[in-house]
């Protein structure tokens, strides 16, 4: 089957995270959405630029109505942001028949309502993953993954500007205005930050959120929206001592009269889960009724992040208009005749690090003999633990605890120098071992 043609309007930040992602990734992608999925045209104002950053095998255009009006597109991706030119532009994909992906929370919480009942009428899908909480799946969890709960609240950390300027601030010291600078250059602000700090950005998120978690439409002009310019250095530092962190929250919750939709800066305890997100990460918490409170937790901001979003949209949109409708969501995600034959491995060649405690003789020479076997080996030391004086009492008068920590190495290497060290006369006690992941 031929591929499926995409013309993609806006080639910055997001834009040119997406022609990467997806021509990086291509072959896997195709695997999962059972056909090729190629950007064949794109538009920005700056056609130099963006032919530099698309090659020459892909047509580039200053004029996005050329992309719109090409019959051979079926799906328009909207990356230029905006309530302007990007909404015109988005209706006039949907009237000309295309299914529209868009990041842009700005234009669907404003003008959803008119966006969706036109999409409706003409049969198209608009997909908008990448327009909340970035490359974080929620819209799939609350749309799909949840959909058996009533759902109570969703609250969230869902800008990453200001989450980035409040850890920088009270971490740093920082000036605001500098972080803010910082957000900038790393492409995380939106064009005119005064969205992301003064609250809007993430009112326009949390407002798709609470129409897709309670069935309401999309409503910004109810939100109470409050950003982090007025928040001193100060009650950061008070929170902080009182067991506090402050994040700018977006909060939708059910109540018995109505549905809450407010930004603004929160007091959150510093032992919840959503306190120690930082820098640029967002994070969601949702509260069903029968799956009880769910975590989401990622990169909320940024091009290659976002384009994730923005893929599985393209992935989406395929499989569910050209898929032979059983493999529309494959049982394995891949489609059934694209599966791979990678081997799994025995673990003899999985590679990671370990921590091992030895109960040795507490004599002279022990510790060098235990780390020469590792260097024979090839196997770097990370550190070297001995038990403290007090401690060897409760081990017998004359034994000790050594613990080492290696660098990554591979699991049947490791496993023959266990065995040499078992063996030592200076080893007294089956040592112990625990892989090591570092998960970052
Ligand atoms: N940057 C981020 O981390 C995230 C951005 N978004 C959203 O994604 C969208 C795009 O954001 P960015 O990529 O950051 O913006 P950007 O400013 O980096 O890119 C916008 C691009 O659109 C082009 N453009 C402007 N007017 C145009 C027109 N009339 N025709 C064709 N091209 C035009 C510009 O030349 C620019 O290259 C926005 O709606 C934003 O809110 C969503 C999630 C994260
Ligand atoms: N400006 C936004 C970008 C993503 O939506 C943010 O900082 O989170
Ligand atoms: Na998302």
């Amino acid at each position: 089957m031929k591929p499926i043609k995409v013309g993609l309007l806006g080639m910055g930040t997001v834009g040119s995270g997406t022609f990467n992602v997806l021509k990086r990734n291509q072959e896997e992608i195709q695997r999962r959405a059972g056909r090729g999925i190629e950007i064949t045209m794109v538009a920005d104002l700056d056609v130099a630029r963006a032919q530099a950053l698309v090659g020459e095998g892909v047509q580039v255009v200053g004029d996005a109505r050329a992309v719109i009006a090409n019959p051979e597109i079926d799906i328009v991706i909207e990356l230029i942001g905006g309530y302007g030119i990007a909404k015109a532009l988005v209706m006039e994909a949907i009237a000309a028949g295309k299914h529209v992906v868009t990041a842009n929370k700005a234009l669907l919480a404003v003008h959803g309502t008119e966006i969706f009942a036109a999409a409706q009428a003409k049969g198209v899908m608009v997909a908008f993953e990448a327009a909340v909480a970035g490359g974080i799946p929620i819209i799939k969890a609350l749309r799909e993954g949840l959909t058996a709960n009533s759902i109570q609240w969703v609250a969230g950390i869902i800008n990453g500007t200001t989450n980035f300027i409040l850890s920088e601030m009270r971490d740093k010291g920082l000036d605001f205005g500098v972080v803010l600078k910082e957000a900038q250059r790393l492409g995380y602000a939106e064009a005119d930050p005064t969205f992301d700090i003064e609250g809007v950005d993430a009112a326009h998120k949390v407002t798709l959120m609470s129409a897709i978690a309670f069935g309401i439409p999309v409503q910004f002009d109810k939100a109470y929206v409050e950003g982090i310019t007025k928040l001193g250095a100060a009650d950061i530092k008070y929170a902080e001592q009182l067991g506090y962190r402050i994040k700018l929250l977006g909060i939708t919750k059910r109540t018995a009269q109505g549905i809450e939709l407010r930004v603004h800066p929160s007091l959150v305890p510093t032992q919840r889960l959503i306190a120690n997100v930082e820098g640029a990460m967002n994070a969601v918490m949702v509260q069903g009724d029968a799956v009880g409170t769910t975590l989401y937790y990622g990169k909320g901001a940024g091009s290659e992040p976002t384009a994730s979003a923005v893929i599985a949209d393209l992935v989406d949109i395929t499989r569910l208009h050209t898929a032979d409708p059983l493999n529309r969501v494959p049982h394995l995600a891949f489609q059934p005749g694209a599966m791979s034959n990678l081997a799994v491995l025995p673990m003899a060649e999985v590679v990671t690090s370990y921590y091992l405690r030895l109960r040795v003789a507490d004599q002279a020479g022990v510790l060098a003999k235990l780390t020469g076997l590792l260097a024979d080996a090839g196997i770097s030391i990370d550190a070297v633990l001995q038990r403290e004086a007090d401690q060897v009492s409760q081990a017998g008068e004359n034994q000790t605890d050594v613990i080492i920590l290696t660098h990554d190495t591979r699991e049947g290497t490791l496993n023959e120098v266990l065995a040499q060290m078992q063996a030592l006369p200076t080893v007294m006690a089956p040592i112990v071992r625990i892989r090591k992941e570092e998960l970052n």
